[in-house]
């Protein structure tokens, strides 16, 4: 398999102290791809994107379009990778569009204000996710859902090339959690990224290209993303028997 594909994890072992999550994993994405990643509370999921993003030491390798992720210092800053957390917070009063403008950072030069192009391209990025409405209120007064559809705005306008997004649809309605499965769906087939989502709304997934990747799994390995595939899944997840394996140390 290719090193240079958009991302190749080869023999990784992650965890904590007392517990170790991620054994020898293996992982190739081959093309730019949409990739759920399922699995019980607690089994590794954040832990992975921990590891990824650098702020988890791990044993093994992983590469990102040929980059070694090991030794890309800034991987946000050279547009390699974005990631949105589960939980991201702001502590001032901002208004959304000054917040989504700050998505196109890696275009800014030093200490220069965002330009009308900037701004231009927050306002349909946030109209992308159906929040143009949302554009001058105060993001901290927002409800927690909304809070969610303007961090998917700004991560859009980071051009990244692979996107780590942990429960992106969680706190949102029904409505909103088909239309961002949408979004992310057209980032992949329209704009050429890849994006590794992590989630427990299974029921919204079936319609989807892509893979499934089961962290619970003993061995996990990306499945093509099917309804059936999805149906062993959940089969899987809700098996008494699969949580007593996970809790073996
Ligand atoms: N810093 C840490 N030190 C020790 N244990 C930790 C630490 N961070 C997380 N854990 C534990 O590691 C396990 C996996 O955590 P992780 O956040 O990866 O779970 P997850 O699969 O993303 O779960 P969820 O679906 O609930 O978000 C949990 O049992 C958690 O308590």
């Amino acid at each position: 398999m290719s090193h240079f594909s958009p991302l190749h994890i080869e023999n990784l072992v992650a965890g904590y102290e007392q517990r170790v999550l991620l054994r020898n994993l293996f992982l190739c994405v081959p093309t730019p791809a949409f990739v759920a990643i399922v699995g019980h509370n607690g089994c590794g999921k954040s832990t992975l994107f921990r590891a990824l993003t650098g702020r988890l030491p791990y044993q093994g390798s992983v590469h990102v379009f040929g980059h070694d992720l090991r030794t890309e210092r800034q991987p946000a800053a050279s547009g390699l990778l974005a990631h949105l957390p589960q939980r991201n917070t702001v502590s001032f009063s901002i208004e959304v569009r000054e917040l989504v403008v700050m998505g196109r950072f890696r275009h800014q030069r030093f200490l220069s204000a965002y330009g009308p192009d900037d701004y231009t391209q927050a306002d349909e990025a946030l109209a992308r996710v159906g929040a143009a409405y949302l554009a001058y209120r105060d993001f901290t007064l927002l409800s927690g859902g909304e809070q969610q559809l303007v961090w998917l705005a700004q991560l859009a306008l980071q051009d990244a090339q692979l996107y780590l997004l942990d429960e992106p649809t969680q706190q949102l309605d029904v409505y909103y959690r088909r239309r961002v499965f949408d979004l992310l769906q057209s980032w992949v087939l329209e704009a050429g990224k890849t994006v590794l989502c992590i989630t427990h709304d299974l029921d919204n997934l079936p319609p989807l290209r892509g893979y499934l990747l089961n962290l619970s799994l003993p061995k996990p390995e990306l499945e093509v993303l099917t309804p059936e595939s999805v149906w062993g899944a959940k089969a899987y997840l809700e098996s008494e028997g699969s949580l007593r394996a996970e809790l073996i140390p």
